[in-house]
């Protein structure tokens, strides 16, 4: 079988406390993040991360964009230490990897309009084409993320949220990477553009052959999203396994405790031919 998308092993980062301003409590206290995570994302797989808020799901997703470098653990992505990629290469891995967080508003310049916030993003990485290639190519995505052309010169707040979201995954797809980190993504929209928002991830991730980590306290949502399920309690991996296997047979105490909070069943919309080959 060829290298995995995304490696994690033995992974650990902690964060440090800050300081405290009272002298006989100087001594840096470490408070939440993660320890020895190893997770494997197989090429084209979805890998759906679940815990509760503050678990360290965010702190994952940091370290698998390298904005955190780990303390002990190493990352391999597309079979290359993660580690090699940072300083210099980190242009080249902008190709590669990119992210949708929850708050598309908050890495939007809010008086630029949308599509020439898209030809930037061409700009500083795709130096070889023309200004009209540009804009025809951030036209083309807007297509492709469901949005009108109309759209191109409008300013984020004209924008739903639901579109507004659509925007930073057009932003994060138009390098064509081949790796995207989900990081709650439709958490502060509305259920019925959720689902909208999901189905758009699923069908971009078939005609892009994505690998993706989804990142989520929502149960049904990453059983909507995934192959694989990672389940996460105060910064560590307690189970993983394929996303139907994990949600119908729960074998740790937490993930039990996890499900059995969500009313119904939770379904796996996943193709099971990719089921073997996400582990
Ligand atoms: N910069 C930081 N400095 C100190 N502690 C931090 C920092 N960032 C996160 N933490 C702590 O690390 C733990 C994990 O946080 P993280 O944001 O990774 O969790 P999360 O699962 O993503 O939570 P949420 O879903 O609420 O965003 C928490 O206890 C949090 O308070």
């Amino acid at each position: 079988m060829s290298a995995p998308a995304l490696r994690l092993d033995g992974v650990r980062y902690l964060h440090r406390q800050a300081k405290s301003l009272l002298p006989w409590r100087r001594s840096i206290a470490r408070s939440g993040g993660v320890e020895e995570v190893s997770i494997t994302v197989a090429s084209g797989t979805t890998l759906g991360l679940i815990g509760e808020s503050g678990c360290g799901k965010s702190t994952l997703a940091s370290l698998i964009m390298g904005d955190r470098v780990p303390q002990a653990g190493t990352i391999d992505l597309f079979g290359r230490p993660l580690a090699q990629r940072l300083g210099r290469g980190r242009k080249a891995l902008a190709r590669e990897l990119q992210m949708v967080a929850q708050d598309p508003f908050g890495s939007m310049d809010p008086r630029q309009a949308i599509g020439p916030q898209l030809v930037e993003t061409l700009d500083v990485h795709d130096e070889g084409s023309s200004a009209g290639e540009r804009r025809d190519r951030a036209l083309a995505m807007l297509v492709q993320v469901g949005l009108s052309e109309i759209n191109y010169a409008r300013l984020p707040h004209q924008l739903s949220g639901g579109q507004r979201q659509r925007v930073s995954i057009a932003r994060a797809l138009i390098l064509k990477p081949r790796m995207l980190v989900c990081d709650e993504p439709v958490s502060a929209l509305d259920v019925s553009v959720q689902a909208q928002v999901l189905n758009l991830l699923l069908d971009l991730q078939e005609q892009m052959n994505l690998t993706m980590v989804f990142i989520s306290h929502d149960i049904r949502v990453v059983g909507h999203m995934s192959h694989a399920i990672a389940v996460m309690q105060a910064g560590r991996i307690v189970e993983q396994g394929a996303a139907e296997t994990v949600l119908a047979n729960p074998r740790h105490e937490y993930s039990r405790t996890l499900f059995a909070a969500v009313p119904g069943r939770v379904t796996v919309a996943k193709p099971a031919r990719l089921l073997e080959s996400a582990l």
